[in-house]
């Protein structure tokens, strides 16, 4: 019989993650499985409870909610051998779209049930890990700014709002970049560190990249003329854009990022740090069911 550990993050997907709890109550007592589920009360929460979690041997323990809820849990349980089962209910969900769980809620408790767990890498940024896209540039501003519209306007909508008013007020940023032993100065649209393939909201940044292949794989957007934003918009969302003149890609092992100027640092769609920032790869970071 299994054991679970429910992590339940009440703010994630505007109360989806909450409305789960029926659906994992039914599940698990039609499966007799033993289960817990417990809610997060504070940012940050939910990486103490699960670090508590491991000393009980529990089968899995569960995020419920989006991609802040699941870094924060992973970075509870990374290193040990406690694997981290993910119910996609938050707004993005990025991180389970790179790893291929469904978001209908019955079926990603499926492979919880029923899956085996696999390995994935874990990216060290210092003060913790993330597991599928760091970057710093355009799209850190719009992370660290849809805090600001979250105040009038909650989900997909403050994105967008703040994707907007970001394009129109973007100044292309300089950084000096150490790709393992390559050192680059460069001027950026952004900079992404991938472990996984899709962020922002199911953008796919890393079309070649592989979540345990024990490589970061760095992606460098040089400055692009404003007025083919829109096209290469679209090439991006699809993973279309490697081979264009703007994009260099390197496959690497650690990556460092300094600046002049003091740059948002985005990990895995929360703003986990500021530059200068070093990145290194964990092979077989995290066991997952997925
Ligand atoms: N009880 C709580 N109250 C408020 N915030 C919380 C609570 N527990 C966790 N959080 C924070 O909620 C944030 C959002 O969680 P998560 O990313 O899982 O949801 P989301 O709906 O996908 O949000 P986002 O719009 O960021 O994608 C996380 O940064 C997490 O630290």
């Amino acid at each position: 019989m299994k054991e679970l550990l429910f992590i339940v993050n009440p703010a994630a997907g505007n109360g989806t993650a909450l409305g789960a709890i029926p659906l994992i109550e039914q599940f698990c007592r039609q499966c007799r499985f033993k289960y817990e589920i417990t809610k997060t009360q504070y940012k940050g929460h939910a990486t103490a409870l699960a670090k508590s979690a491991i000393s009980l041997s529990y089968d899995a323990v569960v995020a419920v909610g989006g991609d802040g809820t699941v870094m924060e849990v992973a970075n509870g349980l990374v290193g040990s051998l406690t694997p981290l089962g993910i119910l996609p209910t938050g707004t993005g969900n990025d991180l389970s779209k790179s790893l291929n769980i469904p978001s209908k809620i019955d079926k990603a408790l499926s492979i919880i049930a029923y899956g085996k767990p696999k390995y994935i890498d874990a990216v060290s940024y210092g003060d913790g890990y993330f597991f599928n896209v760091a970057s710093v540039g355009f799209d850190a501003e719009i992370a660290r700014d849809i805090q600001k519209v979250k105040r009038w306007i909650s989900g997909k909508a403050a994105y967008y709002i703040a994707a907007f008013l970001k394009f129109i007020t973007y100044r292309h940023k300089d950084v000096i970049l150490e790709i393992d032993n390559t050192k680059i100065s460069a001027k950026i649209l952004l900079f992404a560190i991938a472990n996984g393939t899709y962020y922002g909201g199911g953008m796919n940044v890393n079309p070649n990249g592989s979540i345990d292949d024990g490589y970061i794989d760095a992606i460098l957007i040089t400055p692009v003329p404003r007025f083919k934003f829109p096209f290469l918009f679209w090439k991006f969302v699809s993973g279309k854009y490697l081979d264009l003149p703007y994009v260099k890609a390197y496959r690497c092992k650690k990556v460092k990022i300094h600046s002049n100027e003091s740059l948002p640092v985005n990990g895995d769609g929360d703003i986990i740090a500021t530059t200068p920032v070093q990145f290194s790869v964990l092979n077989q970071g995290i066991l997952v069911f997925c």
